[in-house]
Order: C-alpha cells, then structure tokens, then sequence
C-alpha cells in the first residue's frame, strides 16, 4: 500500500520562525510512517541579497523577474543558505533530513514559464517520483523550488507554484502552505473554509492582496488537480484556512 505523502511549503519567512509544535508535529507524522516533503522558499533572503548587491529586485504578481545574475543570487541563497540552515535545524530537532535540488538524479523537469515577462522563471513539469518516494521513505525531503530544462539551463520557480505542483505530480494526499499569517484574514478575522468564487471576490476588493494572491492561486490549482487537503495557516496544528470547491 502508498505510504501517505504531506507535502509542506515553507516560506522564507516561515523559515525563520519554527515552533516546538513544527517539530513534535513532523515526528509524529514520521513515527505514523507518513513521507514528508518540505519544499522552502527564501524570497526575502533572496532580496534582501540582490538589494545588498544594488542589483534590481522586480516582481510581477509575486514572481519575481530572474536575469542570470538574480538567478545565480537565488540558487545561492536557497541552497547556500536557506536549505543547509533549515536542514540543520531538522537535525537539531532529532529528525532524519535530506537536502534536495534539481540536479539530484534530474529530479524536477522545467519550461519557462514566460520567458519575455519573467526572464529565467520556469514551471515545474516533470519529477522523479521513483526516486523521491525511495528518498522520502527514510527520511524528510528539504527541496529548493528551482527547476532544470531538458537542455541544462536552471529556472527559479515560485515556491508556492512549485509546492503545488509537486504535491499534484507526486499524488499527495495533503499540501499545507505554512507562512506568517495565521491564513487568510478578512476583517481581521481568519476564514476558516474559502472557495474560489470568496477568493475571487477577494482578491478584486483587494482584501486579499500581495504575497497571498499568488499563494491562494496555487493552493486551489492543487486542489482542482486532485490533493485532498490544501490549507494555509502558520502553525502545523491549526488547520487556519482551507481550501474548499464549494462553501
Ligand atoms: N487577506 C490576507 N490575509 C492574510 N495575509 C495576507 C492577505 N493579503 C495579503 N496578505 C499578505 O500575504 C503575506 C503572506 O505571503 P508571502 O509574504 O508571500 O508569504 P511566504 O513568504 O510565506 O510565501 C502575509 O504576510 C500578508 O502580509
Ligand atoms: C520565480 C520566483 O518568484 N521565485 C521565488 C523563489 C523563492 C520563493 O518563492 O520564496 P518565498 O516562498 O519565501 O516567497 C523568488 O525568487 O523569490
């Protein structure tokens, strides 16, 4: 029988402020023989650097515009900086870790996303889910959202839009988007169940705006493509806000 799969992304806020419920909540799914991938962001990291820099640090609706500099600030600081850090914090914690990336056995396959918008922004396409289940058997996935076209070339991809498409090309049964809000707030008050005709509503009374948008397209894409459970909250044990097809 198919191990159940979560899959966690973890935004590169997220990554700065993680909770002794995180920890005790990942060993429990672990000794329940639940496979865990955590797919990372670091976007503010990845700005922070790329201002410190002078270099720009554009985004259109919440991905940001990658030229070949940007991307080579971006796969440092996922995989110099942001992965061997939350790697390490997992270990601390007690828990079996592997840090992953694109170039592990072609693990994600991508195209450009938008090439004359975004420049070297990709989507991922394809995933070597033999090998990643094999992985995810023993230990907890740690994986940067980047992506490899068929010729070689790397693509940073939004790590909400990668989150949703590997728990979709993966068949998880659970995607939790974990960020810095409690979930999706409207008159200061968290929604516990949203569909997309609310989050369309929304979005277009700008009560949803910025990094969320993005973020709430991605979950119901996951969710329209078949994971079960799509939620975004800021603690593993909170529920926060999910996503629903009808209200
Ligand atoms: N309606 C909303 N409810 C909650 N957060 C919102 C809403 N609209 C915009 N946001 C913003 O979205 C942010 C989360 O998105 P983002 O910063 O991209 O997170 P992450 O780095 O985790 O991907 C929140 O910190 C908040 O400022
Ligand atoms: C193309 C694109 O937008 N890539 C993102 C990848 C990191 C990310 O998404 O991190 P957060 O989840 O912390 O925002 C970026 O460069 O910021």
């Amino acid at each position: 029988m198919k191990n159940k799969l979560i899959v966690i992304k973890l935004g590169g806020n997220a990554t700065k402020q993680l909770t002794t419920s995180f920890f005790n909540q990942l060993q429990m799914w672990i000794e329940m023989g639940i496979e865990i991938l955590i797919v990372h962001g670091g976007g503010p990291q990845i700005t922070e650097l790329s201002q410190r820099l002078h270099l720009k640090a554009d985004k259109i609706d919440g991905i940001r515009v990658t030229d070949a500099a940007t991307l080579n600030i971006t796969r440092e600081i996922l995989l110099g900086l942001v992965q061997p850090q939350l790697c390490a914090t997992l270990v601390q914690h007690g828990l079996p870790v592997i840090g992953l990336n694109t170039s592990d056995n072609q693990l994600l396959l991508g195209t450009y996303l938008n090439q004359s918008k975004y420049g070297l922004v990709g989507q991922i396409e394809q995933i070597n889910s033999t090998w990643l289940h094999h992985q995810l058997k023993q230990q907890i996935g740690v994986l940067a959202p980047l992506a490899m076209t068929t010729d070689g070339q790397w693509l940073n991809v939004n790590a909400d839009q990668a989150a949703a498409d590997i728990a979709v090309l993966l068949g998880a049964d659970r995607l939790v988007m974990l960020t810095d809000v409690p979930g999706v707030i409207s008159n200061g008050q968290i929604i516990n169940s949203i569909d997309e005709q609310l989050s369309s509503k929304l979005i277009n009374q700008s009560v949803i705006k910025s990094g969320m948008q993005p973020k709430i397209k991605a979950a119901f894409r996951a969710l329209h493509q078949g994971v079960a459970r799509v939620s975004i909250t800021n603690d593993l044990t909170n529920q926060g806000t999910v996503m629903n097809t009808v209200s």
